[in-house]
């Protein structure tokens, strides 16, 4: 759908949770009174109730009402609204002509009748468009945060290890971020307050993302980085600004001024093993970091294993990797506040 696909650049996700159901509903209507247009012209009786008359004009049909509503939006303000705009209103110039000559007991005069029934199905296509694009994008990103979810993201950590396989020098980071004692926030403020702050860690996380970037939902208070074509080192000062920025930006829940830590897992994605095993290090890290006090960042560096031991982190020899790491703790450097 490369018509949408710049409007989906240029919209606030979370303004296509509303927009499948707001479709539905409106195009039911537009469809009923459709219908009974039909019967009317194909009885030859006005068969139109006066609910039906609610719907017989571009302003008064719901599905000309969500269509004005949405375009009041300024992020909707698209040429594919504008487009719907007008045909909307020209469905219900040629209905009125119709019913105009029905009323008149004029016969029914048929390129009208097709011009009608053409422009229905113009309008049926493109909204059935706008639909699938919403359910679609719906299903992509999560509802809470806006952010793509754990099965898009999942999908763009599948492209980007194709691309490393493809080309040998290019390289990819990964960082899995868990909220700080987050069980607080919930246990003071209640779930609901709790919902709104994922949704402000997640725009402060999104704030700080390169146009290459992407940060997801991964979980329940987990986010997950991907940064393609950065350094180990790179990704480190890169996503230990990220830390900083979080902790030093007090988010506003309640009224209140609360400032919310995260700790963050940094390691690489690599050739030689698979997404699975380079989120498990992810996570081993995150779980360095967590340990070591929170609102830190901590890396493994798949690259300083010695070959036996990198097999072990790679996860192809089932050993405690935990206790691996301990042994190695001069490998795992956390960076400290
Ligand atoms: N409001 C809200 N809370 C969630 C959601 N998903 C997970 N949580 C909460 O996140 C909290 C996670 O708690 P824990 O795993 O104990 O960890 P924590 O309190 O963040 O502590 P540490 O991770 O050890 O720093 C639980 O209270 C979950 O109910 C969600 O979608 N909305």
């Amino acid at each position: 759908m490369p018509v949408l696909d710049d409007l989906l650049e240029k919209i606030d996700q979370k303004e296509f949770v509303r927009l499948s159901t707001d479709i539905r509903t409106a195009f039911d209507q537009h469809q009923l009174w459709f219908n009974a247009l039909n019967l009317a012209l194909i009885t030859r009786e006005s068969t139109l109730s006066e609910e039906d008359y609610c719907c017989c004009s571009h302003t008064l049909c719901p599905l000309g009402q969500w269509i004005r509503n949405t375009l009041d939006n300024p992020a909707f303000q698209h040429p594919f609204f504008v487009e719907l705009d007008e045909k909307h209103k020209n469905f219900h110039r040629i209905a009125n002509q119709l019913i105009n000559n029905l009323n008149s007991q004029q016969p029914v005069d048929i390129n009208l009748y097709k011009q009608l029934i053409q422009t229905q199905q113009m309008l049926s296509a493109q909204l059935l468009t706008l639909f699938e694009f919403s359910v679609v994008t719906n299903s992509q990103f999560d509802s809470i945060t806006g952010l793509m979810n754990r099965r898009s993201v999942n999908a763009v950590l599948a492209y980007e290890k194709y691309r490393m396989s493809r080309n040998k020098t290019s390289h990819c980071c990964i960082a899995l971020v868990d909220i700080d004692h987050f069980k607080k926030v919930n246990d003071i403020y209640g779930h609901d307050i709790g919902d709104h702050a994922l949704a402000q860690v997640a725009s402060v996380l999104h704030s700080c993302t390169r146009q290459s970037d992407t940060v997801a939902r991964f979980g329940g208070e987990e986010f997950l980085f991907v940064l393609p074509d950065i350094s180990l080192e790179g990704a480190i000062a890169s996503i230990d600004r990220v830390r900083r920025k979080l902790a030093a930006t007090p988010l506003e829940l309640c009224q209140e001024k609360i400032t919310i830590t995260a700790s963050f897992g940094i390691t690489q994605l690599c050739n030689d093993c698979d997404v699975e095993h380079s989120i498990k290090r992810a996570d081993e890290a995150l779980y360095l970091a967590k340990h070591m006090g929170r609102n830190r960042s901590a890396y493994i560096d798949i690259d300083r294993f010695s070959a036996a031991d990198r097999r072990i982190a790679l996860g192809e020899i089932n050993t405690e990797f935990q206790t691996m790491l301990t042994r190695y703790g001069t490998l795992v450097t956390s960076e400290l506040q």
